[in-house]
């Protein structure tokens, strides 16, 4: 029914480039993908200039300076990681996970449900997210936090105008949606793009919050050995313009650029981008 539904409000074009961007997530690979982008050097909570300690830094602070609070957050995209809801879970007592594919929900259900051992020890992102907030945590308290708060572990499509099932969510919307590395890598052009960040909108409430981490002039990473998935390419400016394209008004902007040893090959990202926005209406 979606694609039924896509293929009358969008170009023929686009609706082949998003059925080829399908086709490229059937070989991507969790175990790969995390090895890749979740050990160090961009996961080094010894180095001040690894991504992932700066990532958790941006996510930190936003759940615990500005007004971001209510019911449920959800995570549009998750893939196999779990690193963006670890400070979410202490304003939010409901986290919703989401993927477009089984192999990551199923990476991460065996997470939660502390079935043997997931893809990576996330452990020392615990522990780093427990010094961040210095509640004096455990990383073990840490970890049965998270997992009392994520109740669902669902399918999701941004290319879709109803992304998901809105049974999980509350007649009003989420109060807060989290999004990392996830629109661009799926879209196969900027229209796209903005069209997706207008469908997870749908999902917030009017005053709902949206923080969203991409990569910046990124053309391709790699979902596995050999699995090179296109990314659309965005700088700054087209990001804030599609935000306020959709109803979002920004609130904060930061933006990390990669040190050359944070250029290991399984991409050719340049830097990343952290915003946090508003939706203040639907456009
Ligand atoms: C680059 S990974 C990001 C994973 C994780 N959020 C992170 O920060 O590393 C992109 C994710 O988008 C998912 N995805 C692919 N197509 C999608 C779609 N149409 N709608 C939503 N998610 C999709 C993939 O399965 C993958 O888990
Ligand atoms: O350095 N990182 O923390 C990191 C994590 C995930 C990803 C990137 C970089 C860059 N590529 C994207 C996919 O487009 C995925």
């Amino acid at each position: 029914a979606g694609s039924h539904v896509r293929s009358t409000l969008v170009g023929l074009e686009t609706e082949n480039g998003i059925k080829a961007m399908a086709a490229h997530y059937q070989r991507f690979d969790p175990a790969a993908y995390l090895q890749y982008n979740y050990t160090p050097p961009r996961a080094d909570f010894e180095r001040k200039d690894s991504i992932v300690p700066w990532k958790l830094s941006c996510l930190h602070r936003a759940f615990t300076e500005g007004d971001i609070n209510g019911e449920l957050l959800v995570d549009i995209g998750s893939g196999p990681t779990l690193y963006q809801v670890m400070s979410g879970c202490e304003v939010f007592n409901k986290v919703i996970l989401t993927d477009f594919l089984e192999a990551n929900r199923q990476e991460l259900r065996r997470w939660v449900q502390d079935e043997g051992s997931s893809s990576l020890d996330w452990t020392p992102y615990l522990q780093h997210v427990c010094k961040l907030e210095g509640r004096g945590y455990t990383w073990t308290e840490k970890a049965a936090k998270l997992r009392k708060a994520i109740t669902h572990i669902l399918p999701i499509d941004v290319h879709c105008p109803q992304p998901m099932d809105p049974c999980a969510l509350p007649s009003a919307g989420a109060d807060c949606l989290v999004s990392t590395f996830c629109l661009e890598s799926v879209s196969p052009d900027l229209p796209a793009f903005t069209r997706a960040l207008g469908h997870i909108g749908t999902l917030l409430r009017p005053g709902g919050h949206l923080l969203l981490i991409g990569a910046l002039e990124e053309s391709f990473y790699l979902g596995g050995p050999g699995v090179k998935i296109p990314v659309v390419p965005l700088n700054q400016a087209q990001v804030c313009h599609s935000l306020k394209e959709k109803g979002y008004t920004l609130i904060r902007l930061e933006v990390y650029t990669l040190p050359q040893d944070m250029r290991v090959g399984v991409d050719d990202v340049t830097g990343v981008f952290f915003k946090w926005a508003k939706i203040m209406c639907m456009k």
